[in-house]
């Protein structure tokens, strides 16, 4: 370390005073022969033992201040000593291949991270590991976990590292250098900024920074210091640093650390170890303790966190053995508990058991001041403002334990601030002590009736706030969905249910616990459920995404019996799938888990899919019994639909798949074993529609014969054996390549139908034409003689094409033979003529014989009541003396018996 040189002294100012100055001025000298002396005496201090003297501070610090916790810090005298009841942890540790978190058995404190002495093999690797990530919820006991690192090395435990900062993120508001001396070092210190740096600097290896609370950084103190620098190796990158912070926060800033650890709280073991220490001076309260949690499964999970295992020690302890059967009602205890303490110290008189107006003011304040912090992530309070803004009030508020006043950590400019005991507190505070700031975001009203467009105004306006509120408040905004629900139950018309249901459904799919809460939401929600916004309603495109998980939970609610009595379930689902953008996977993975066993969905409207819409993600693979396809605003691409198609039919596909396998299974008892189990399972869907106004070949996509329509929706009425009725109906068919065969030849179908044991009802109705969109010469169609001519209308083109209708002529004959229970057929191809394209219009020709047989199959059948076949065969006038023969003598059975021709006087080209 370099050091400067003392300065030569100074010419004597006091050589010549007067015999009245010479005792002062022999004063004065000897006070500046000891100063030069006392820096002549630090300079000439070797470096490292000046660097003894801050390690000897720091070691002082952590084993005397840093010693203890604090658990209610509102209780100067409840101080725990960190060697006396410090409880071992679990923590988890990701493994960077597999991405995954696993236990680490040997590791129970962040202690043993270093102290493990590792294999030959890995000794490199070590010591490449010098930044170290360390996650955990709130008062999980990461920051004890720190103090106790600190307090082991200031014990000799861990004499790895020389020398150890402990830092904490949340009082840090300038470089890491000065923030040292800020947090952690007497102003007597010998060494300065820049000493302590250099040294810091020659000897990286030997020193450990333990980061705590990352999450706490502000944004403002982000900006001037350096600390994310250190943590990511940009400064002093060869010394070990820890962090710690709140799960899944700051990850951009700790992406890059070299190891991951995760604390998940205590064991069961470890819970009840810490109770005993807790009560070590009256063991049988603590056995009775361990005795009562162990009958309790809520408590069970509560006491996993180290700081709800205090609190509900501290309960225990002052409440004679009443124990809290919930965290909010803990909470609860311990807000009661803290507010009569205040009561009686300024001698404010209970009111019976309730509190006084005042306290109970007091509260409400205090709930406003939580939600208010929530809404800005803000957990520090400037006691001024407190006092500005809540008058009298301020003082019970500040004085009544639930929050503690701490000083600002810099010794130079100390500034007085206060936060709640815990932020798990500053929750439930929020969410529990106030009627008004939380709701009022969400539009939810005291009101006798729901205001739609106060809802409405508020998703608009502080979406982005409720958002963060939920994210924030987790589990603890239960309150918050229970008021969500009184307002659903205040809805008087079907237009403020819908509103309501499909904005809860968004907030339970934005909470992080939105699992945990849809028990709270699901038995109010009406049976039709859908992401169709309200008018008025500009819904955020993420929340299509949110609106699918929350729905998730719900329909993962409803599926576990024993579901409340008389709620109803969810039975009609209706997406706008192009509403819901394919970015969002993982979400929509959410949701294909809950629906696809979820059996008591009857019916599934899909409005207009769009390319990437995954049907198997919207259709229960059992119970639904109709499905509806609906294109209204989108031209499809034509082979988007025959994926769609595919994928319809492959749901039940694979299920007869697996029934047939079981089947031939002789060792598995194949045939009861499938009845029972997999039948039920096979697809139930019985109604199928498909609309799309307009099929769109894709430009980069080669146009495809109807032929492979045919053979798909051959494939899916086979599949779907319960099917009663199918429906299909597509607009225009806009095609690019000319060669390539539109016109709707269903021999592959029609064969499928007519083998179908259940199918009643099917529908078609197809473009009898194609429209092309071709580069038209002027000279290979002239227009102008044409329409001059009158023969077609102006700015139309039209070309004509024969097809052989023969082949599905006959699989007519053979279905209206065969099939006895089919009551309606109807196959239509339209012709309508659009301006401007060029237009391929099908003409169907077959043989006089097969339409002669045609014709006595439809008088044989005696079950159709309806057969409408329009447009398959072109005019000639022996066809048309046939039909008008078969419905002159229309047998009884039929209601609606119309076959129509093609007209043959379509313009020519
Ligand atoms: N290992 C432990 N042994 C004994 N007590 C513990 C332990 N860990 C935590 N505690 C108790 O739980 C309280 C809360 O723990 P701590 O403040 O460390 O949580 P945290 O994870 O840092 O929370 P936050 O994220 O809110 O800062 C401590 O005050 C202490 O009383």
């Amino acid at each position: 370390m370099a050091l400067s040189k003392p300065n030569s002294p100074e010419p004597d100012p006091f050589t010549s005073d007067t015999a009245r100055g010479t005792k002062l001025a022999a004063l004065l000298r000897k006070i500046i022969e000891n100063e030069v002396q006392n820096k002549t005496d630090h300079v000439h201090a070797g470096p490292s033992d000046v660097a003894d003297d801050v390690i000897a501070c720091l070691k002082d610090l952590y084993a005397t201040e840093y010693a203890h916790v604090r658990p209610l810090p509102w209780c100067e005298d409840f101080n725990l000593h960190l060697g006396e009841v410090y409880t071992n942890l679990q923590l988890q540790y990701r493994d960077h291949r597999r991405g995954r978190f696993q236990d680490t058995g040997t590791i129970v404190s962040l202690g043993d991270i270093y102290n493990i002495r590792p294999r030959e093999c890995e000794v490199n690797f070590r010591s490449a590991v010098r930044k170290i990530r360390v996650e955990g919820d709130p008062g999980i006991g990461k920051s004890c976990s720190c103090q106790k690192l600190a307090y082991d090395w200031s014990c000799g435990k861990l004499d790895r590292f020389k020398v150890v900062f402990f830092l904490q993120m949340r009082h840090l508001v300038g470089k890491v250098k000065d923030e040292i001396f800020e947090q952690l070092l007497p102003e007597d210190t010998k060494m300065t900024p820049d000493q302590l740096w250099s040294y810091i600097q020659e000897n990286q290896d030997d020193v450990l920074f333990i980061l705590d609370g990352l999450d706490e950084l502000s944004q403002t103190d982000r900006e001037v210091t350096d600390v994310v620098d250190l943590i990511q190796g940009k400064i002093l990158r060869n010394c070990h640093v820890l962090v710690t912070s709140r799960p899944y926060q700051c990850v951009k800033d700790l992406v890059n650390c070299h190891q991951f650890y995760k604390i998940v709280g205590y064991s069961k073991k470890n819970s009840e170890e810490f109770i005993h220490k807790y009560f070590c001076k009256s063991p049988e309260s603590g056995l009775e303790l361990v005795k009562q949690i162990r009958s309790n499964s809520t408590l069970s999970e509560i006491v996993v966190n180290p700081l709800n295992n205090v609190l509900i020690c501290v309960v225990w302890e002052d409440n004679n053995g009443k124990l809290p059967s919930s965290k909010d009602e803990l909470y609860e205890m311990i807000v009661n508990a803290v507010a009569m303490v205040q009561c009686t110290k300024i001698y404010l008189p209970m009111e019976g058991v309730n509190l006084p107006p005042a306290m109970e003011e007091a509260l409400r304040d205090l709930g406003t001041l939580a939600w208010e912090g929530l809404e800005q992530e803000q957990f520090q309070f400037n006691i001024e403002q407190i006092q500005s803004k809540y008058g009298t009030t301020a003082d019970n508020m500040l004085n009544m334990g639930l929050l503690t006043r701490d000083y600002s950590f810099s010794r130079i400019k100390r500034i007085c601030y206060c936060s709640f005991l815990h932020k798990t507190i500053q929750k439930y505070m929020a969410t529990h002590y106030t009627n008004g700031p939380v709701c009022r975001r969400f539009g939810v009203s005291d009101g006798p009736v729901v205001n739609r467009e106060l809802i409405m105004h508020c998703y608009h306006e502080y979406r982005g706030i409720q958002n963060r509120l939920l994210l924030t408040l987790g589990e603890d905004s239960r309150p918050l969905f229970e008021r969500f629900v009184k307002e659903l139950n205040k809805a008087q018309t079907d237009k403020d249910r819908n509103l309501l249901s499909f904005l809860c459904i968004i907030w339970l799919g934005t909470s992080c616990a939105g699992d945990k809460m849809a028990d709270i939401v699901a038995p109010c929600l009406p049976e039709h459920a859908t992401n169709c916004g309200q008018r008025g309603l500009k819904v955020f495109g993420y929340d299509h995404a949110n609106w699918c998980v929350g729905l998730a939970h719900v329909l993962t609610f409803q599926k576990k019996p024993p579901v409340v009595d008389g709620a109803c379930l969810i039975q009609h689902l209706t997406i706008h799938c192009d509403r819901i953008d394919g970015a969002h996977q993982e979400k929509l993975g959410v949701l294909e888990n809950a629906l696809s066993d979820f059996s008591a969905m009857r019916s599934v409207t899909l409005v207009d899919t769009i390319a990437d819409t995954p049907l198997r993600t919207f259709i229960p693979r059992c119970g639904t019994e109709l499905v509806v396809i609906r294109i209204n605003n989108y031209a499809l691409s034509l082979l988007s639909l025959l994926s769609k198609l595919e994928q319809l039919s492959a749901v039940s596909a694979l299920m007869k798949d697996l029934l047939t396998y079981l089947i031939k299974s002789p060792h598995l008892r194949g045939e009861s074993l499938a009845s029972r189990f997999l039948c039920p399972r096979l697809s139930t869907i019985e109604h199928v529609e498909i609309a799309a106004c307009t099929v769109l070949c894709d430009p980069d996509e080669r146009d495809v014969d109807f032929s492979e329509y045919d053979r798909l929706l051959a494939l899916m009425i086979a599949g779907h054996s319960r099917l009663r009725s199918f429906k299909f109906e597509i607009g225009s068919w806009e095609r690019n390549d000319s060669q390539a065969r539109g016109f709707g030849n269903l021999t592959a179908t029609l064969q499928s139908i007519s083998e179908h044991a259940r199918l009643e009802v099917v529908e078609f109705e197809l473009p009898g034409k194609d429209d092309l969109d071709l580069d038209i010469e002027d000279d290979e169609f002239p227009e102008v003689d044409l329409v001059n001519n009158g023969l077609i209308p102006a700015g139309m083109f039209v070309q004509d094409e024969t097809f052989n209708a023969e082949p599905m002529v006959h699989t007519l004959t053979e279905c209206v033979k065969k099939n006895k229970v089919l009551r309606t057929l109807r196959l239509r191809w339209r012709i309508s003529y659009s301006k401007g394209n060029m237009n391929k219009i099908y003409h169907g020709e077959c043989s006089n014989q097969s339409l002669s047989s045609l014709c006595s199959a439809i008088r044989e059948n005696t079950t159709l009541e309806t057969l409408v076949v329009d447009g398959l065969l072109s005019h000639s006038e022996c066809r048309a003396d046939m039909i008008s023969e078969l419905l002159r003598n229309k047998p009884s059975n039929y209601k609606k018996l119309s076959i129509t021709l093609s007209d043959s006087t379509s313009p020519r080209v």
